[in-house]
């Protein structure tokens, strides 16, 4: 059987099933795919759109928030029988990240499912899935007349690929989020090959730094001294050399996952204006992720000391210097925890706890104190977010609606805290 290849759809319909066997949610989600919320000009417009009819579907208010020009957050709220308590958030993106169409199967925004349910598309993992997951999970339990005692809030915020500087950083400072009263947030996290699934309850800082080399210029053909390339040199040998001894320690001792070692990638290096003119100044950029458990102080000494030791005037400045180091308990006595947990074991779901290695939204609430996972709920699946040819299978979508309608409850049933009304 060939693959659906339905082109992108038109007016809004966007059902990819002529035969008419195809799960709603699953076209539904095709649709979503569709939608070009991509860097650098994401079609936010589009996306606001489409969750406007979502919630007239859903018969849920909607209230938009503009936190910098062109760049809105949408909440959609499901009233709690009891408002006074604190909410559930459940946090989706909506802008992906850009592709590189020519190594991808399909086009990209195409939507294609294979003969296998495999569905094809930039957010397919990362992570239109979650949303159209959460908005299909509330479907199904309004329809069945559910009620919750607690306040569950739909964010759907833009700018999360390019550091939330211009999304969820400024949401989370503007009155409407404190309006929120929010107890507990959901957001993303990854898809695990196996049959686990995992769970994110804290993030890596990143740290994105550029060194700043300035040396003596001269001709090409001589030894010039205190030369920029030298002190760059040095510079990268002292970064890179960390990186290996933290490669090092990756897999051994107490340090399993990514999430747990310092991981340094020279990204960019910049300087110099012809063949035979020795530069005045070299810049080498790194990207550094570095786990909660790591004195952040120390951290930035020993960069100073390098930078030091490199040479004269070696220099540093942060593109991003995130300094939060708040994790999630997971203990049981966490009653957000203990109801997520105990909701995936009744479901069968074995769950590995881990910190997640890159950065998203949640490290924003977690920054103010509030309590975030990052689930996204997709096992027996590679991971291939930012990846060429990203896919889900329709089956482990699908089964992740059912997930949602079993967390979403438990959650929003917590019973009141200390302090609670
Ligand atoms: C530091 S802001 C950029 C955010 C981006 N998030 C992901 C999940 O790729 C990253 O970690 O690079
Ligand atoms: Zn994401
Ligand atoms: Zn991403």
């Amino acid at each position: 059987m060939l693959p659906d290849k339905d082109g992108p759809s038109q007016g809004g319909g966007g059902t990819a099933d002529p035969g008419g066997s195809e799960d709603p949610a699953v076209s539904l989600f095709r649709e979503y795919l569709r939608l070009r919320t991509v860097h650098p000009e994401p079609d936010y417009g589009a996306a606001l759109r489409f969750l406007d009819r979502m919630a007239l579907e859903l018969k849920l208010p909607a209230k938009k928030v503009e936190v910098c020009p062109g760049r809105v957050v949408l909440i959609m709220t499901w009233l709690g029988s009891k408002p006074s308590l604190k909410s559930i958030v459940l946090n989706s993106h909506v802008d992906v990240v850009p592709v590189y169409q020519e190594h991808w199967k399909y086009d990209a925004f195409a939507a294609v499912k294979d003969d296998e349910g495999n569905i094809y598309g930039r957010g397919a993992q990362d992570m239109k899935c979650v949303t159209i997951q959460y908005i299909e999970a509330v479907r199904r339990l309004r329809a069945r007349g559910t009620t919750l005692p607690r306040t569950v809030h739909f964010l759907f915020v833009p700018d999360e690929e390019v550091g939330g500087h211009a999304g969820m950083e400024m949401f989370v400072k503007h009155p409407e989020f404190t309006k929120l009263n929010i107890g507990f947030a959901l957001d993303e996290g990854l898809a695990n090959p196996g049959e686990s699934y995992t769970v994110f309850y804290g993030e890596r800082n990143p740290w994105w730094i550029t060194v700043k080399c300035p040396g003596d210029p001269g001709h090409g053909s001589r030894f010039v001294e205190n030369t920029a390339a030298e002190k760059l040199r040095r510079v990268i040998n002292a970064f890179l050399d960390f990186r290996e001894s933290e490669r090092k320690r990756l897999n051994t001792g107490e340090c399993f996952t990514l999430g747990d070692v310092t991981t340094v990638n020279m990204t960019k290096v910049n300087g110099g204006v012809a063949y035979n003119v020795v530069p005045a100044h070299m810049d080498v950029s790194f990207d550094m992720r570095i786990p909660p458990t790591v004195d952040l102080q120390d951290f930035e000494e020993r960069i100073k000391r390098w930078c030091r030791e490199a040479g004269e005037d070696v220099t540093y400045q942060f593109a991003q210097k995130h300094m939060d180091q708040e994790v999630t308990s997971t203990a049981d006595s966490n009653p957000w925890w203990s109801a997520f947990s105990t909701a995936c074991r009744t479901m069968n779901m074995n769950l590995k706890t881990e910190i997640f290695p890159a950065a998203t939204d949640s490290r924003f609430f977690r920054a103010v104190g509030l309590p975030a996972i990052g689930f996204s709920p997709m096992n027996n699946t590679p991971i291939l977010l930012h990846d060429h040819n990203e896919f889900l299978n329709e089956r482990v979508f699908l089964r992740g609606i059912d997930v949602y309608e079993c967390l979403v409850p438990a959650l929003a049933s917590v019973a009141p805290g200390p302090g609670e009304a």
